[in-house]
């Protein structure tokens, strides 16, 4: 079975823009975008269409890639101060030599959208989420979606990144799985992988998940974004073999990555409602 999460996310944004026009409220996003990257403006881009497309205000903040660590903290303090702005995010990887870490802290949780302040973090690993990361949280959105069962199940997490990998493993704790986390230190990998029912790979490199990695009948998610040889955009996972063995799989394109910017609207709303200085219609 094909995990389709191009068509979920189009359904999950046609009953936001519903809830939204229900609510009566205009939330506003604002995007901070440092530096020129071509992949980065994309994404930035297709935020901003999605909040069109669900009636949510964008404001796109755009600064050189000179920029200071404290030109961005001053570009995130203004946002944090201001009463239209339900939710901000800071599209990553920042230049270089931005402290990616200070500026993710200078977020006010209650606007952190993308889920990535040490506050929502550490309620998410408590096990009392509030905004949680939209890529796993995408992932989890479709695997209850298909009906994909978490609990008393083996899933691994291969990459332990703080936007991805750690939040991953922390939903999936959550939802009664029993969480491996592997990283680039890990021993005898590819045995580990196979004890997987659930398998997440946000490791970054094509063709990394091979046929014989996978466990027959695994549930099989692909967060790389990756290009081949030919320039091509693909996963980590090498789609066709392992389509044959898992019972289900994600495709790239067409499957995290349309979800992590569906959440990410729904994750907008929510901290629209909450915020009792949001602009009303
Ligand atoms: N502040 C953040 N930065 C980054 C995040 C994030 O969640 N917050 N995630 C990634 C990039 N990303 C969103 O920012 C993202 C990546 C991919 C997609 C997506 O829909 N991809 C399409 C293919 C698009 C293409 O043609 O290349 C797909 O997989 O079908 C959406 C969002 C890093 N930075």
């Amino acid at each position: 079975m094909i995990l389709d999460g191009k068509a979920l996310s189009e359904k999950r944004l046609e009953i936001l823009k519903e809830q939204i026009e229900d609510a009566g409220l205009y939330p506003h996003l604002a995007t901070v975008l440092v530096g020129q990257d071509p992949a980065s403006q994309m994404y930035v881009r297709m935020k901003h269409r999605a909040c069109e497309r669900v009636g949510i205000g964008s404001v796109g903040i755009e600064l050189p890639a000179e920029a200071t660590t404290q030109e961005v903290l001053a570009a995130v303090n203004r946002l944090n101060n201001d009463c239209d702005i339900a939710g901000i995010l800071v599209q990553l990887p920042l230049p270089a030599r931005v402290d990616t870490e200070r500026v993710i802290e200078a977020v006010l949780p209650a606007k952190d959208v993308d889920g990535f302040h040490p506050t929502n973090l550490g309620k998410l690993f408590s096990g009392h989420p509030a905004f949680v990361p939209c890529t796993p949280q995408g992932i989890m959105t479709i695997l209850a979606e298909y009906g994909i069962e978490t609990e008393g199940k083996n899933a691994v997490v291969v990459g332990r990144s703080v936007d991805v990998g750690r939040p991953m493993a922390a939903l999936l704790l959550n939802a009664n799985a029993t969480v491996t986390i592997c990283h680039s230190k890990t021993q005898n990998l590819p045995a580990i992988m196979r004890q997987a029912d659930i398998l997440v790979s946000a490791i970054g490199r094509a063709n990394f998940v091979r046929a014989d990695m996978v466990k027959e009948g695994a549930v099989v998610v692909d967060v790389g974004i990756n290009h081949d040889e030919n320039g091509k955009l693909c996963g980590d996972v090498d789609f066709e073999a392992v389509k044959e063995k898992a019972s289900a799989i994600t495709p790239v394109p067409g499957g995290v990555g349309p979800m992590t910017i569906a959440t990410l609207m729904e994750n907008t709303f929510r901290a629209a409602r909450a915020n009792s200085c949001t602009r009303v219609l």
